[in-house]
């Protein structure tokens, strides 16, 4: 058989000189440029038994499970929270009744940002962007009905992480549950805040240690629960490349292991538990390989570089959403197509959990209905596509498994230089992070704006507005939350509260795990501004440095 070159030269070039090839940018989101084919040719330096193996074994790329989606469709999880937590519940009811199979939950500002909703700070925003949860008294409201052991929820919280995932488990402890049965994640993943999305509190290392004390308080104490979801959405959605989520975010997992061997703990103890989170874009072939880049970056790591010994420790398993900043609010109808490919390549990419934006995503939270399209969009791949049935049905194709070279390479080059220049922390004081990401937003917007990258029904094929309904929130929800504290409040041991309190600032000071004094706070309804607000008597409050 002609080689690949000898098939251009003879073939190709020939052809498309007859008949040219599209001026048109086929770069993919990273800016790498793909050759009209691969064949063979490209993988002569690829080991099917190193780079390949079998899914369920090591290095993964085929995926975490043997039998993947034919043992277990992957967790259908559908990011919800507005309002009050009333009507979060019912929405989470509304859903789970819809077919979802794990509750995922959208916290509203203030409490990302560790206020409780009367506090001025929250005027305006409480219950708009997710939920509003001031105290184990929303907590019980919120998850009303819905049993801990038996459906698993991801927190979607940073900075207050340590006391929000308190409260969940004072609540399951309240009804009686088995702590050793009560699955799910909070996503405590700092640094990417630090890097991204800015809902920070303390600075990055007393926000590290917080989040350390979870790897060495959780696997002890609710061996099933995920204590951290690093997350690589967030990033991207700033407007970092597929490249780039990929290697800050893995580069973000390296550093809290580092954190976690500096205290002393056995990485095969918290390693197992460590989940991530990937933000699932336009380019098919991209998001894939970029999946299954993941999981070799993260086995030959861990194993090789860390010395875990555990398979577990090796495995990455990955929670993906379809990437909201590719969703334009013109003509929103149209985001139901991008939806469904871009969940078909999280589907394809081997992603043990996923969440389906709706089409509305630029415009409001959504509605049910869009949720619920959003959730069908899912359940058509699953059940009437075919493609659950067999496992990483793209494993050797030319393409794939070069993208997915080329891609781990990229970020390991990445990986190393952040090593280099001192690790994580040191990129964020240095502005390392932000800079690289504002150049790739900025190379991206321009090749929108000279329509060298056509996003339909934005710079082309452009209609007319199209009104669609959008949710609202009622501002009555902050009077509601304002009540509930007062009686909260009112109600509570006073002396318990003090306390509890007290015990959780001397946590800050001596550097003693803060999770059980977390626990307390949260039973003896301390309010997530109070347990926020304490600590940030000794570690200060973060201003991030201005780059120049
Ligand atoms: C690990 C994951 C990724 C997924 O956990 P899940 O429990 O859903 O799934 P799972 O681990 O695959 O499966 C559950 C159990 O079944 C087992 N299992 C699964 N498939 C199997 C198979 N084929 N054969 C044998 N066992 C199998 C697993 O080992 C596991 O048990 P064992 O555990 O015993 O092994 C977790 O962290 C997660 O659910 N993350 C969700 C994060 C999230 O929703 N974030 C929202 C962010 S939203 C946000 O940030 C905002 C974005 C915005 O701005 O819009």
């Amino acid at each position: 058989m002609k080689s690949k070159n000898e098939w251009m030269q003879s073939v190709y070039s020939p052809a498309a000189q007859k008949f040219p090839e599209r001026k048109y940018n086929f770069k993919n989101l990273s800016d790498m440029e793909p050759e009209p084919i691969y064949t063979a040719d490209d993988l002569k330096d690829w080991d099917a038994e190193r780079d390949l193996g079998y899914p369920g074994e090591f290095p993964y790329t085929r995926g975490v499970q043997p039998s993947v989606y034919r043992g277990k469709l992957w967790t259908m999880r559908m990011f919800a929270g507005f309002g009050s937590a009333e009507q979060t519940n019912e929405r989470f009811h509304a859903l789970l009744r819809a077919g979802q199979t794990g509750l995922s939950t959208a916290f509203d500002l203030p409490t990302l940002m560790g206020y409780d909703s009367d506090h001025p700070f929250s005027k305006g925003e409480v219950g708009k962007c997710g939920v509003a949860v001031s105290s184990l008294a929303d907590m019980e409201i919120l998850f009303r009905g819905i049993d801990p052991t038996q459906v698993t929820t991801s927190m979607t919280i940073n900075s207050p992480a340590n006391a929000i995932w308190a409260m969940y488990i004072a609540n399951a402890q309240k009804q009686g549950k088995d702590l050793g049965q009560v699955g799910g994640t909070i996503q405590n993943d700092i640094l990417k805040e630090f890097i991204a999305q800015k809902e920070f509190i303390y600075p990055p290392a007393p926000s590290v240690k917080l989040v350390i004390d979870t790897f060495e308080w959780g696997p002890k104490v609710l061996p099933k629960w995920n204590f951290i979801s690093v997350s690589g959405y967030h990033i991207r959605e700033a407007g970092a490349t597929g490249v780039q989520e990929l290697a800050f975010t893995l580069a973000d997992g390296f550093h809290y292991v580092e954190k976690a061997l500096e205290r002393g703990l056995n990485i095969d103890e918290f390693a197992p538990r460590i989940s991530f989170f990937w933000d699932i874009h336009n380019d098919f072939f991209e998001e894939i390989a970029k999946l299954r880049a993941a999981r070799r970056i993260w086995a030959r790591q861990m194993r090789d570089h860390y010395g875990a010994k555990n398979p577990r420790s090796w495995m990455l398993r990955t929670h993906s959403q379809t990437a909201g900043v590719s969703l334009p609010a013109q003509q929103p109808l149209n985001n139901i197509a991008r939806v469904a490919i871009q969940a078909l390549a999280a589907v394809l990419g081997g992603t043990q959990s996923l969440h389906t934006d709706s089409f509305d995503e630029a415009l409001a939270l959504p509605t049910e209905e869009a949720a619920t399209i959003a959730l069908r969009t899912q359940q058509i791949i699953a059940y009437e596509t075919g493609v659950a049935g067999v496992v990483d049905p793209l494993a050797g194709s030319y393409y794939v498994e070069k993208l997915t070279n080329d891609i781990e390479a990229a970020a390991m080059g990445y990986i190393e230089q952040i090593r280099m220049m001192g690790g994580v922390e040191a990129g964020i004081d240095s502005g390392f992070f932000q800079l690289e990401m504002a150049e790739a937003a900025y190379r991206y917007q321009r090749e929108v704006e000279t329509k060298d990258r056509i996003v339909v029904g934005v710079n082309e094929f452009v209609q007319d507005a199209v009104e669609v309904p959008i949710q609202l929130i009622d501002p009555q929800v902050e009077v509601l939350q304002a009540e509930r504290l007062a009686q909260v409040r009112r109600e509570r041991d006073p002396q318990r509260v003090q306390a509890a309190l007290d015990a959780l600032r001397d946590t800050a000071v001596t550097g003693a795990n803060s999770m059980p004094a977390f626990l307390e706070c949260a039973h003896a309804y301390c309010t997530l501004g109070e347990q926020m607000d304490i600590l940030k008597t000794v570690y200060g409050e973060y201003v991030e440095p201005a780059i120049v």
